[in-house]
């Protein structure tokens, strides 16, 4: 097997695009009784479903004997009550399999006109995201859009896709829809993906595969210095990241976004570290949502670690199992970081930032 996983790659690119050109135009189109809601509160749209069917499916016909473990499945749709969403996804997922992407993709990976797929199809395609995860061997994780929250308010998401090989990521593609290609122009041309390929480097491009450019961190600068955390303060505690910006003499106010599209963020130089501290609810974190994000800061330069300098272990499961918080970094800064992460754990009366 080659270690230059030159397929792989080119099928996460092609399977990415085609989830991002589906979730873009699902947006304009969403109706309201088109998200459910999930057992844990959070919510699920025909975009997140069909995404991954369509995710799944080309994977399926690349490398049917890869498990995937993707975050949706399809139990609810296959209930009497899910038939109006399945019949927008199969319509959504259909489309995105047939729809016209020009370069870079191949007809041997179940796309293109006459790639059509019936309803049950589609839904075994989703339901092929239940591998359980582990330790060894290959292995896909899908989130299909990252980040929700944020694809329904009309700001940040992601796609996202890795691929894992004994538990270690060696292949990370992200789709940012909504994420402007050139940060200095934020209201300039939209939609980037970013690619990482383990001990070859990682590259922004634009959806359309165009102009694609390595991406290298920036070292640490004090002056510039500034946190990228989680829009929602239910996923992640903004109190306690205020009181580290605040020990740390941090000036610059943090950049809130959603998704992994703060890691694509971090290892294009747009913020100083990205930053993921527990709310204290016994949450733990899905590999889905870094997988394909921390391979990317890694190839960029940085470091990723949990609060206690860990690596993250994508080899427990579905879970991050004992992972305690996210901190991703520049090389030159990580140290400094994990210091003051520390500080502020064992002694939560450091005082916060006004
Ligand atoms: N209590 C919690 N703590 C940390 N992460 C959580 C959480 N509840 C949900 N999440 C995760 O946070 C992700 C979004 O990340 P962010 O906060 O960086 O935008 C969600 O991904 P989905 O939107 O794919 O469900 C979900 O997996
Ligand atoms: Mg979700
Ligand atoms: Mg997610
Ligand atoms: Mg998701």
């Amino acid at each position: 097997m080659s270690l230059a996983f030159t397929t792989e790659k080119q099928l996460a690119i092609s399977a990415v695009r085609r989830a991002c050109s589906l979730t873009s135009s699902v947006f304009n189109k969403l109706v309201k009784n088109e998200t459910l809601t999930k057992g844990d509160k959070s919510p699920v749209t025909v975009g997140d479903y069909s995404a991954q069917a369509v995710i799944s499916s080309m994977l399926h016909c690349a490398f049917p004997e890869d498990p995937i473990v993707g975050e949706e499945d399809a139990a609810e749709l296959r209930a009497e009550a899910g038939a109006t969403l399945r019949g927008r996804i199969v319509e959504l997922a259909n489309e995105a399999l047939v729809r016209e992407l020009g370069q870079g993709d191949y007809a041997e990976w179940g796309i293109g006109p006459g790639s059509q797929q019936t309803s049950e199809q589609l839904l075994d395609a989703i339901d092929r995201g239940n591998y359980e995860g582990g330790r060894s061997g290959r292995m896909w994780t899908i989130d299909p859009i990252d980040g929700t929250k944020g694809f329904l308010r009309g700001e940040q998401y992601a796609v996202c896709l890795a691929l894992l090989v004994d538990a270690e990521v060696q292949v990370g593609v992200l789709g940012c829809p909504n994420l402007p290609v050139d940060s200095s122009k934020p209201d300039g041309e939209k939609g980037c993906i970013f690619v990482a390929v383990r001990g070859q480097g990682a590259q922004q491009m634009k959806l359309s595969g165009a102009d694609p450019a390595p991406l290298s961190m920036p070292p640490y600068s004090p002056s510039a210095f500034n946190f990228l955390e989680s829009v929602e303060a239910a996923h992640s505690s903004h109190s306690t990241i205020n009181k580290i910006s605040s020990l740390m003499g941090i000036t610059r106010p943090p950049i809130r976004m959603d998704s992994q599209a703060k890691y694509a963020c971090l290892a294009r130089g747009d913020g100083g570290a990205y930053m993921r501290m527990p709310t204290g609810v016994g949450y733990k974190e899905k590999i889905w949502d870094h997988a394909a994000g921390s391979l990317i800061i890694e190839e960029s330069g940085g470091i990723v670690s949990d609060s206690k300098g860990q690596r993250l272990d994508f080899g427990l499961g579905q879970t991050l199992g004992e992972n305690y918080g996210v901190i991703a970094t520049a090389k030159d800064a990580h140290a400094k970081l994990l210091q003051a992460v520390q500080q502020v754990l064992r002694d939560p009366s450091v005082p916060s930032k006004a």
